[in-house]
């Protein structure tokens, strides 16, 4: 049932130039399951051209048509949710109902940049002069390149497309190579609803090859990352010396602030939770828990019998709550992050190693009371592992929150408004969700501070990194 993935260039699916593919493996078998056409120089010019000739007529169409282009594309993904999550799972191993709940809220951030492009207003600045007009005009940027990983095919795609078109912009998608069917189902979904030939573009091959061509490239005017902290900041830096705008959204180190006055079940439960969905490899994955003394005990209690439930697997089967590892190079690097750990002294409260037989399958693991000098407590794990350490203040753990050079997603359980208050003020990230799982929402802002990246993928300020603004002042004569 696993498609061979072609690119798609100026409307047509087509092979490498060159005829050279990349495999697919399943990471639950560690088998090849398809193959991906390879780009070079040659289709990258192909899709440079493309995206040229595409953004003049795009800019150039109606905002109605493009967001009804747009609402079609989201139903089309709406109606092949099913097929999409089935091959999703496939490459990337998460467990079904994630996927799927993946495809459909990809088809929530289309409705909302469509609707979003049609509110993107300019504005009317009063003049000294009766006889001049003067108007701020918002314009699309131009082509954009965009380059996103493999911990969500669809996600990572969706809201730099979604917000590029909404405004007129053409784009040249650079998708991950070991996650490429279900992008390629939703550059699909796109072609299938009508959008026309060269707006839309995607591309495989060896990423560093893909960005030091397209970033440079005079034709393309906005760049959009999301990835590592360090090739993050490789590429804004080739960015910034061509004067490109981009936008980072990188790695995070998510703090979670459990204050002795929270509801510690309702946190233990959501936050072990949303710890092991995709199998930790989110860049908003609750990963150093600070619990106050008091509910310290408690909370690891709980938060432990949340995992003991926690059903490893193939993401097809039946009841599978966490999948196998996207990729095996995240296997050494867990194992070698939690033997720091342990060499340091923290405590093994569960899991801690590779699971036997085939696939990239990581037991669930949570270590306690880690030693802010172990690896972990600074390098992102990006994987099934949960840090719990205890604090004696909330001073103490907003200290530790902001500690490390990551800005991107903190979670706090507190019932005092006081404790909110601070910690909105003071924790230096650019989500904070309190006493719930609030993020990742269409409407709401998306992205970090510091090394975690600037710019945001969502609510109504995305957009504005596809837009130029023009001063048109114009006097009656
Ligand atoms: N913010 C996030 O959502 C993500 C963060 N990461 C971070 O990356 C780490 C490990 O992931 P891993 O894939 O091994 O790491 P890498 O840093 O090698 O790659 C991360 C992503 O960046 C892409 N990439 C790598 N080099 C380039 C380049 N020169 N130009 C353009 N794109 C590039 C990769 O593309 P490709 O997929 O095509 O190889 C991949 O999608 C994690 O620990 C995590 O910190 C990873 C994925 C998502
Ligand atoms: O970039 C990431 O890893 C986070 C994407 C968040 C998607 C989600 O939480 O649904």
């Amino acid at each position: 049932m696993y498609p061979d993935i072609q690119l798609f260039i100026d409307g047509e699916w087509r092979d490498a130039q060159s005829g050279k593919t990349i495999d697919v493996v399943d990471p639950a078998s560690e088998e090849v399951i398809g193959r991906i056409s390879h780009a070079e120089r040659g289709d990258l010019d192909l899709a440079i051209e493309a995206a040229s000739k595409g953004f003049k007529e795009w800019r150039d169409t109606s905002v109605m048509t493009r967001y009804q282009v747009m609402r079609r594309a989201a139903q089309l993904l709406r109606e092949r949710a099913d097929k999409i999550a089935a091959v999703m799972t496939l490459e990337q191993g998460k467990p079904v109902d994630q996927a799927k709940g993946e495809v459909l809220a990809g088809a929530d951030v289309i409705d909302w940049f469509a609707e979003e492009g049609r509110r993107a207003y300019g504005q009317v600045i009063p003049s000294r002069d009766p006889s001049v007009q003067q108007l701020a005009v918002k314009q699309p940027v131009g082509p954009v390149a965009a380059f996103t990983p493999w911990n969500f095919p669809i996600n990572q795609v969706v809201r730099k497309l979604s917000a590029a078109l909404a405004v007129g912009c053409s784009i040249i998608v650079k998708a991950p190579e070991e996650t490429p069917a279900a992008p390629a189902e939703l550059i699909r979904a796109f072609a299938d609803a009508g959008v026309p030939a060269g707006v839309v573009n995607l591309v495989y091959g060896v990423p560093a090859e893909i960005s030091e061509y397209l970033i440079p490239h005079p034709a393309i005017r906005k760049i959009s990352f999301t990835g590592s902290t360090a090739i993050g900041k490789q590429l804004a830096a080739l960015a910034g010396s061509h004067m490109k705008r981009a936008t980072m959204e990188l790695g995070g180190h998510a703090p979670v602030i459990v204050c002795a006055d929270a509801d510690v079940e309702l946190a233990a439960r959501e936050m072990a939770t949303a710890k092991f969905r995709n199998c930790g490899q989110v860049c908003i994955s609750p990963t150093r828990f600070l619990v106050e003394d008091a509910v310290y005990d408690t909370f690891v209690a709980r938060f432990l019998e949340v995992v003991e439930k926690l059903k490893v697997g193939r993401g097809d089967a039946e009841g599978v709550t966490v999948g196998p590892l996207a990729n095996e190079r995240r296997i050494p690097a867990l194992e070698s992050l939690i033997q720091d750990a342990r060499e340091h002294g923290a405590k093994l409260l569960a899991g801690g190693e590779r699971l036997p037989g085939k696939g990239y399958f990581f037991a669930p693991t949570v270590l306690g009371e880690v030693p802010l000098t172990a690896r972990v407590m600074s390098e992102e794990p990006f994987g099934p592992l949960a840090l719990i350490n205890r604090v004696s203040s909330l001073d103490e753990a907003i200290e530790e929150a902001n500690r490390l050079p990551y800005g991107l997603a903190a979670y706090a359980y507190t019932r005092g408004s006081a404790n909110a208050m601070r910690l909105s003020r003071e924790v230096e990230t650019g989500m904070l969700t309190i006493n719930h799982v609030g993020l990742a929402l269409p409407e709401l802002p998306f992205g970090g501070v510091k090394d975690s990246g600037y710019g945001s993928e969502g609510g109504s300020e995305a957009i504005d990194a596809y837009l130029v603004t023009k001063l048109v002042t114009h006097k009656a004569v």
